[in-house]
């Protein structure tokens, strides 16, 4: 039978199916960054489990560090001024250093947003499967590997269990064909698509990226396209590998070498869509149609071409939508049928692993050239990892960007969410080549207009959104870039030195560290240490009527710093809830008023409901406030998957039912939700609901998928076999135990191997 390139990633991967469909698939690459981890590794800790891969598992800290100078850079400890920000670094310098996992800290050249590393490092490889912690985990895709961001409990199972349990997603192809018109870029491409099918257009499925405009892109512009994908709402994006994807990881630390090579270049080009391949739903872009593009609101949806001007509430039939556009353009604070072009901006941010590689920056740069940036302007460019800054420099592409008076930092996520001091002010605007505009995502208050890397730059310059065809574009010549290996090399050859200098003072802590991989654990089939049953559910419902309800909503940034679970109730829909001048309850919002502050279920109309990262802090945050069953037309992936590891039920509902349960909440009268039966009760009234069988299963019976899946081990033990004979270069071996320095309680350990 024809197959799809998902198709054939997938089948490579299943362990073992159940009846229901239900697959445990095997795992090959595990990024880990600080946000998302504690948790699981406490989960780890508390069963006693180890990590069952470190060997296919690479950890970094990117989302809370500051992007101002390493040079006097000691620690973590000393460094991070911000206490919830230092704790959760910390956190991870610890975890790793128990559960013996390769790192890359501060001090590494080679740290970087956990989405620019991976490929960097020919970690990220095609036919694989990656996972992380963080919705962008997408990006991946770009090499033909199936890619896709999990929450922190899928984190613990595949730190324990190198698997997963996943329903196969439909199969969507977007073909993009022509030539791109000048000035459009691969971020153009993704935003205009976006556009067209909408937020959740691509719920449920994994999108493959194909045509001749996709197959024309470097691997870095690919990476840019399945990134967003989950813009998009897709689970995935992929591309196929082609000589592009092979040219560009020939010679990576990580890619297989010599004959190995060969028989993997072998196996990649079997991964192509067959020709006659069936997809459940189809879109075709014609690139002629793409124009430099940005977005006018706060969905990545709200998208128009740079020549174009605002939507206009009243000319938008449908009420939900017109609600939408008109409370973003409040928020945005533009009128309706204001020209794009001219809007005045605060603040310019190019980075994020949307748009932080090389070519992102070369793109800039040669925007910015010779120019300078507008007085009023603070703009800052922030380097995807310690390696491409590094690269920029050679080219001297730092002095470009500093002579125009942008700002030169280090790598991290930085302004993209706004984890560390670097946000924007209530009110000021930005020009953003990151992946989200949602309200508050940068900063609360703050107004984010994404666009490309040279649309950031032309805006940067002009002080004001700006058509960058109409800007001078300068010749940025290329350096060819040093391999990543030599890089290494430089570095630790110096620190080698460094090291010795510093090693009196810490060799016992260092001795004592190199056991603790099996300290931390101690039996592999620990028990499953459960999740709340649900089977029936009866208490006030909170409607809501909002649609593209987003996770940076439910709970924002600055509650992410937790290491627990708990204690995130009192956050819930913070900037909804609470005036952010006074920080007094706004008496507007639902579960400000009465009985709703006891509300057990929530009722929203609009559809989309969870969308963007994969925090699981928002079903955290709903089940410390108490809400425990959510009841909307439709659903983000990953949060949907997120509640019920969380004993939590989210139920979809036609439109008709949702507005009749809807009306009665609001009549303040109590809902039952019948598991077992699978029936709402309000008012009299029931409607029925659809639940998967094995999800159903597990929440009836309190079930943590861990412990059912360690069941399995003898089936994931010959899956192993079976990858190390036909996929060798899958076992990690890439680096020679190589040292990383760490901090442990303050105190800077010696230099201890982590590395592969
Ligand atoms: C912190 C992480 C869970 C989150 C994500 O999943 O996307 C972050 O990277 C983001 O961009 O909002
Ligand atoms: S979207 Fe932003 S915050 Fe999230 S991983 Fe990418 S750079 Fe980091």
């Amino acid at each position: 039978m024809s197959r799809t390139l998902y198709d054939k990633v997938w089948d490579d991967h299943v362990i073992d199916q159940q009846e229901d469909g239900t697959c445990l698939i095997y795992i090959d690459r595990h990024l880990v960054h600080e946000v998302t981890s504690p948790q699981a590794f406490e989960g780890l800790r508390n069963a006693s489990r180890p990590v069952r891969r470190p060997d296919c598992t690479l950890a970094t800290v990117d989302h809370n560090i500051p992007t101002t100078t390493r040079k006097n850079f000691k620690n973590i400890t000393s460094f991070i001024k911000e206490d919830d920000s230092r704790t959760q670094c910390e956190t991870l310098e610890q975890n790793v250093e128990a559960f013996g996992l390769t790192y890359f800290g501060m001090e590494d050249s080679r740290q970087g947003i956990v989405h620019v590393i991976g490929p960097e490092q020919g970690f990220t490889l095609p036919g694989t499967t990656v996972v992380c912690g963080d919705s962008h985990t997408s990006t991946h895709g770009a090499f033909g590997a199936l890619a896709f961001g999990i929450g922190t409990s899928e984190v613990e199972h595949v730190l324990a269990t190198q698997t997963l349990l996943q329903k196969k997603s439909k199969n969507m192809r977007i073909r993009v064909q022509g030539k791109a018109l000048p000035g459009v870029t691969s971020k153009d491409i993704v935003l205009h698509i976006i556009g067209v099918i909408g937020t959740a257009g691509g719920t449920g499925c994994v999108i493959e990226f194909c045509g001749d405009t996709i197959a024309a892109l470097s691997m870095e512009s690919r990476m840019s396209i399945c990134n967003m994908s989950i813009e998009a709402g897709a689970r995935a994006g992929m591309v196929a590998p082609d000589e592009i994807t092979f040219e560009y990881l020939r010679g990576k630390p990580l890619a297989p070498k010599g004959a190995e090579w060969d028989r993997a270049v072998e196996y990649w080009k079997t991964l192509s869509s067959d020709a006659d391949a069936k997809y459940d739903i189809n879109v075709e872009i014609k690139a002629s149609d793409i124009a430099p593009t940005l977005t006018w609101g706060t969905s990545p949806q709200d998208v128009v071409p740079i020549t174009g001007s605002t939507p206009d509430p009243a000319k938008i039939e449908d009420p939900a939508r017109r609600a939408a556009v008109e409370r973003a353009l409040d928020y945005i604070g533009i009128a309706p049928n204001t020209p794009m072009e001219g809007v005045k901006v605060d603040k310019v941010f190019i980075g994020s692993c949307t748009n932080s590689r090389i070519e992102d920056l070369r793109a800039a740069a040669a925007v910015v050239k010779g120019k300078r940036a507008a007085e009023w302007v603070d703009a800052m460019v922030v380097p995807g990892s310690g390696l491409v800054k590094r690269q920029a420099e050679r080219e001297g592409l730092d002095k470009i960007f500093t002579d125009a008076g942008f700002d030169w930092r280090e790598a991290g996520c930085s302004m993209c969410l706004g984890m560390n001091p670097d946000q924007l002010k209530p009110g000021e605007r930005c020009a953003s080549t990151s992946n989200r505009n949602f309200e508050g995502r940068q900063g609360a208050g703050g107004r984010t207009h994404l666009v490309s890397p040279a649309m950031a730059a032309a805006a940067g310059i002009k002080g004001c959104l700006t058509d960058v065809r109409n800007m001078e574009i300068s010749e940025i010549p290329s350096t060819p870039k040093q391999s990543p290996r030599q890089e290494v090399s430089a570095q630790f050859e110096s620190e080698e030195v460094q090291a010795e200098t510093n090693s009196s003072e810490d060799s016992s802590a260092a001795a004592n560290t190199t056991a603790a991989p099996a300290a931390a654990a101690s039996t592999s089939a620990g028990e499953s240490a459960g999740i709340p049953k649900f089977t029936t559910l009866k208490g006030y419902a909170a409607p809501l009527d909002i649609s593209n309800v987003d996770t940076d909503m439910i709970i924002p940034k600055q509650f992410l710093k937790t290491i627990k679970r708990t204690g995130l109730g009192k956050s819930l829909f913070f900037a909804l809830r609470y005036d952010p001048a006074t920080g007094e309850e706004n008496p507007n919002f639902v579960l400000n008023q009465e009985p709703y502050r006891e509300a057990r279920i929530m009722v929203c109309t609009g559809p989309n409901f969870g969308c963007g990262s994969s925090r699981e802090h928002a079903p955290w945050a709903f089940n410390d406030f108490g809400i425990r069953c959510i009841l909307a037309p439709s659903f983000a992936d990953i949060f949907y998957n997120n509640c019920f590891k969380n004993g939590m039920l989210p139920i979809v509902l036609a439109q008709e039912q949702l507005e009749a349960i809807h009306a009665e909440a609001k009549k303040g009268s109590e809902i039952e939700v019948d598991l077992i039966n699978q029936v709402v009760h309000f008012g009299g009234n029931q409607v029925e609901f659809n639940v998967e069988a094995f999800r159903k299963h597990c929440l009836v019976n309190g079930l943590d998928d861990i412990g059912l899946t360690m069941q399995k081990a003898d089936k994931i033990a010959k899956f192993e076999e079976k990858r190390t004979e036909s996929w060798p270069w899958l076992d990690g071996k890439g680096y020679k135990g190589k040292a990383t320095k760490i901090s442990i309680n303050g105190h800077q350990n010696k230099k201890t191997k982590l590395d592969w």
